[in-house]
């Protein structure tokens, strides 16, 4: 995970260290810094931080209110499918202005949580619970309930 902003202890960082604890491989967090200036300018010093951070043929996902919506079984089976490509998987969290058209560009995939904006220090607990729960799915593990009414 690479994400603008330094994440410091509190109920965001708990939460994410919840879920984060549970997953095999637990993602390996990179933070950016938060620029300031006038929005464009902060979103493409972020951007210049998130590329620059990105691992060398990475499988860049970004995290984006108008990227796709799967369900929770349906990114279960994206993940299966971006992980059978053999390539590390980063993915992109901004930061109050949102991610850079670069890094948009950049991405080989966008992910919605919905259409919701959520504060990104909430989105990396959020991302964590449900790759969690991606890994539940696929393994059978009862933590995820899959009946509805
Ligand atoms: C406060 S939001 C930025 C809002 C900005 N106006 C925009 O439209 O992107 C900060 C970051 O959290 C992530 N984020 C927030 N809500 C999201 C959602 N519903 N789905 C996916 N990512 C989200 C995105 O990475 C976003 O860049």
């Amino acid at each position: 995970m690479i994400a603008v902003g330094r994440l410091k202890s509190g109920p965001e960082a708990a939460l994410f260290a919840q879920h984060n604890a549970r997953l095999r491989p637990p993602l390996e967090v990179r933070e950016i810094p938060e620029a300031r200036g006038a929005a464009v300018e902060v979103r493409r010093r972020e951007g210049a931080g998130l590329l620059a951070a990105l691992p060398p043929g990475a499988l860049a996902i970004a995290l984006d209110l108008g990227g796709h919506t799967p369900g929770s079984e349906g990114l279960a089976a994206l993940l299966e499918r971006w992980e059978a490509g053999g390539k590390p998987l980063a993915f992109l969290i901004g930061g109050a202005e949102g991610l850079d058209s670069a890094v948009l560009a950049r991405a080989e995939h966008r992910l919605s949580l919905g259409p919701m904006t959520w504060p990104h220090f909430l989105v990396r607990g959020m991302l964590a619970e449900q790759l969690y729960r991606a890994q539940a799915i696929r393994t059978g593990h009862p933590y995820h309930r899959a009946w509805r009414p």
